[in-house]
């Protein structure tokens, strides 16, 4: 493999702003894209997935290396040796590779990976929770999983196509694509693309969203007409997906905490042509109260770990700080209590998180279920889907309908 000097130095660029200032991996990865637009799309390939790989096993690249944070440039650029080295490559004979000590990078991954730790690069703490709630044959398998490359996933929007034709058009693009019918909305890149460029994109035909999200919407078993609350709304990913089954029809409510992200689900909303969503910003308790009894259906796609989803999101294996988990925890229960009211008798509720830790899934439901306001409900469903046993992002659901 040729490597170029300067798609390197964007990428301890992009590490840099990671690791030393503490941005969003995906965020600073878009950043340095835009810095050149001579880049084609193998050159930001490059720079988005090496960077990526760093991020995913940081804690082993930084012990092989012998590094540590803050990151010097001379680290960030020992951080890339070790992992040209490791990918089985010739180091290039640039300046900042010279005195590489190649044997002792092989022999030191040798040794470090004998520790799960180690070899999968994650906290001791975050290690050891997942150990105190899953088998440990499971957790292994799964976390080895978690840190293999996100397929990219689209969503079709039936508001305006079916996945036949827009399979089509993606051709006419050289984009192939493969269906599954376990998922019967998706389509899966065979290759990875910028699917954000496309036109398809633009008009609305599809959302990117990965295919195990993209069961939770369905699972609420709504039907058009019905008052549905999104409570958890964010940008929107499952709004859409719930407009399109609606077929535009009945009324969806997708409420957040932050403005910001309901002004970007309306922009989505637009270019999908989904009619039927209005927003509200939670700022008061009253929000919510006023919906009391009214609601046939309620997603509670709840606030978590992440750690269903730390494929897409590796940095947060290193964002993340075991009193978030303690937090986190309790403001799903909270929200579990309050929001469950707005149902009508008769009506359901899916309480879902991106998360693979039974403290954040049915450990949730249980104590719900078991509470004054619990007692009106029974559990109808639930699922779970990992990354090493259905090949997608890791997702928990539950679904509960109010006597
Ligand atoms: C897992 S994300 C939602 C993702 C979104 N449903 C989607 O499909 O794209 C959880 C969301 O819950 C929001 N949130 C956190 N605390 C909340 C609360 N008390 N009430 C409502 N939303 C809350 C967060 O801002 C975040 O957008």
């Amino acid at each position: 493999m040729r490597f170029h000097h300067n798609l390197v130095v964007a990428t301890t660029q992009a590490l840099h702003n990671i690791f030393n200032d503490g941005k969003y991996a995906d965020q600073a990865i878009q950043k340095i894209l835009k810095k050149d637009t001579r880049w084609g799309s193998r050159d930001r390939a490059f720079i988005a997935e090496t960077t990526y790989d760093i991020v995913r096993y940081k804690r082993l690249y930084s012990a092989i290396a012998d590094v540590q944070e803050p990151f010097k440039p001379q680290d960030l650029w020992r951080l890339t040796s070790v992992w040209i080295i490791l990918k089985g490559h010739d180091l290039p004979a640039w300046e900042e590779y010279y005195n590489t000590p190649v044997r002792r990078i092989k022999g030191r991954f040798d040794e470090l990976r004998k520790k799960r730790v180690m070899r999968e690069s994650i906290p001791n703490w975050m290690d050891e929770l997942a150990l105190n709630q899953l088998e440990e044959s499971f957790w292994e398998k799964e976390l080895h999983a978690l840190n293999e490359q996100a397929n990219v996933v689209l969503r079709v929007n039936e508001l305006k196509t079916d996945i036949n034709t827009l399979k089509e058009k993606l051709v006419a693009h050289d984009i192939a694509t493969d269906i599954s019918p376990e998922f019967p909305n998706a389509l899966v890149l065979r290759e990875r693309a910028n699917v954000f460029s496309l036109p398809e994109f633009q008009d609305g035909l599809f959302e990117v969203q990965d295919a195990g999200s993209q069961k939770i919407a369905p699972f609420l078993q709504v039907e058009p007409g019905m008052r549905i609350l999104d409570a958890c709304a964010g940008a929107g990913g499952k709004t859409l997906h719930l407009a399109a089954l609606t077929q535009n029809k009945g009324q969806i409510i997708a409420t957040d905490i932050y403005s910001s992200k309901l002004k970007e689900l309306k922009r989505r909303a637009r270019r999908a042509g989904a009619h039927n969503i209005e927003t509200r910003l939670i700022d008061t308790t009253k929000v919510i109260k006023k919906l009391h009894g009214k609601m046939d259906r309620i997603l509670i796609d709840a606030p978590c770990s992440g750690l269903g989803v730390l494929r897409r999101n590796p940095d947060a294996k290193w964002k993340l700080e075991p009193q978030f988990l303690e937090t986190i925890q309790n403001t799903q229960q909270e929200i579990l209590q309050s929001y469950s009211k707005v149902l009508k008798s008769g009506g359901k509720l899916v309480y879902a998180t991106c998360s693979i830790l039974p403290s954040e899934n049915q450990d949730q439901v249980k104590i719900f279920l078991e509470s004054e306001i619990g007692k009106e409900f029974e559990l109808e469903e639930e699922k779970s889907l990992f990354a090493h046993l259905d090949g997608f992002d890791g997702f928990y659901m539950a679904r509960l309908s109010k006597k």
